[in-house]
C-alpha cells in the first residue's frame, strides 16, 4: 500500500516498547502530517531515539501500530527510499572522501552514486567534497551526515538531536534547510533536549517523559496550556524594588494600575520555554 499525498506521513497508535521488561515507550499515539516540522522533546532516556528507530524499522514495537509513508516500518522499498535519517552520532569511514561517502549512501538508497554536487553545495561542503573525511571538523562531519540524510529528496526526515555540538551558524543553516524541505512538503521530525532553541523552528512540539506523551502543540499552545505567570519587576514610589507574578489575564490592568502609582524601572518577563518545559515535567510527576 502507498500513501496518498495528504495522508499522514507517520501514524503511531498505542505504541509500546520494553527492553528487558522495562517499558521505554508506553501507549504512544500521534500522527505527523506532510509539510510539518515537529520536535520530539525530552530528557536523556525519555525514549526519543527508540521512537525514531521504530519508525525506521530498526527495532519493532511490542504493542500498537506504526505506519510510515503508508507501509509497515522497515518494509516496502518505496517507503525506505523516501526516508532520510541522521543518527545521533554520525560515524563515517575516515579514509573515504566526502564524495565517496555520499556515493556509498546513495547506492544503499538505490540512487546514482555520482552527481550530488548540488547537495554538497547545499550543506556547504562542495570545496571539501574530494578530501578524506579524516580531515573534516566535527561540524563538517555533521554537514556530511545531513547531506546523506537529504539524499533523494526524502518525504520523511528523521533527525536525532541534529543540533547537538553545532555552532550557532551551522545550527541556523540546518534549521533553514529543514524549513525549505518542509515547504516542499516533507515531514521533518527532530529530537531535542531543549525547548529553547526550537522557537521559530518547530511548528509543533511533542514533549515526552519516560516514554509517554505529556504535551503536544505549538509553542504558543504549550505556553497557554501551561498558564504560567509573567513576572513584573519595578521600583516602587518609596524607592524599593518589588516583584509580582501575574496571570495572562491580569497583565494589562496591573500595568495600568502600577503606572498610576508612580512606579519606575518596570520590566515584564514572560515565562521562558525552559520554565514551560519544567512545568509539564512537574505536572506529570505530580
Ligand atoms: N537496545 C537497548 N537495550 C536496552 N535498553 C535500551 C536499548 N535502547 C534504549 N534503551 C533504553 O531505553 C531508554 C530510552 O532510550 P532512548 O535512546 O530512546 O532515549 P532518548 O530519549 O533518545 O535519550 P537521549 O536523549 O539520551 O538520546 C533508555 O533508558 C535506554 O537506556
Amino acid at each position: 500500500m502507498t500513501a496518498a499525498p495528504n495522508d499522514p506521513t507517520v501514524i503511531l497508535e498505542g505504541v509500546g516498547k520494553s527492553y528487558g521488561g522495562r517499558p521505554v515507550v508506553s501507549a504512544l499515539s500521534y500522527t505527523l502530517p506532510p509539510g510539518q516540522v515537529v520536535a520530539l522533546v525530552g530528557h536523556n532516556g525519555a525514549g526519543k531515539t527508540t521512537q525514531i528507530k521504530m519508525m525506521l524499522g530498526l527495532t519493532r514495537a511490542d504493542a500498537g501500530r506504526i505506519s510510515v509513508l503508508g507501509a509497515d516500518p522497515g518494509h516496502g522499498r518505496a517507503a525506505r527510499a523516501q526516508l532520510g535519517y541522521l543518527p545521533e552520532s554520525v560515524q563515517f569511514h575516515l579514509s573515504f572522501t566526502g564524495r565517496e561517502t555520499l556515493g556509498f549512501y546513495a547506492r544503499l538508497k538505490g540512487l546514482p552514486a555520482r552527481g550530488h554536487d548540488a547537495l554538497f553545495a547545499r550543506v556547504g561542503l562542495l570545496d571539501a567534497a574530494d578530501r578524506p573525511v579524516r580531515g573534516y571538523s566535527k561540524g563538517m562531519r555533521q554537514r556530511l551526515g545531513l547531506a546523506q540524510a537529504l539524499l533523494g529528496a526524502p518525504r520523511l526526515l528523521l533527525l536525532d538531536e541534529p543540533t547537538s555540538g553545532l555552532d550557532p551558524a551551522l545550527r541556523r543553516e540546518l534549521y533553514g534547510i529543514v524549513a525549505d524541505l518542509a515547504r516542499q512538503g516533507a515531514t521533518v521530525l527532530l529530537s531535542s533536549h531543549a525547548l529553547t532553541e526550537l522557537e521559530g523552528h518547530a511548528e509543533r512540539v511533542i514533549v515526552i517523559n519516560q516514554g509517554r506523551k505529556i504535551a503536544d502543540g505549538s509553542l504558543a499552545e504549550l505556553r497557554r496550556l501551561a498558564g504560567l505567570p509573567s513576572r513584573l519587576r519595578f521600583r516602587a514610589s518609596d524607592g524599593g524594588l518589588r516583584r509580582i507574578d501575574l496571570a495572562e489575564a491580569e497583565k494589562v490592568t496591573a500595568l495600568r494600575a502600577l503606572l498610576d502609582t508612580g512606579a519606575r524601572e518596570i520590566t515584564l518577563e514572560d515565562p521562558s520555554l525552559d520554565d514551560i518545559y519544567a512545568h509539564f515535567l512537574r505536572s506529570e510527576a505530580a
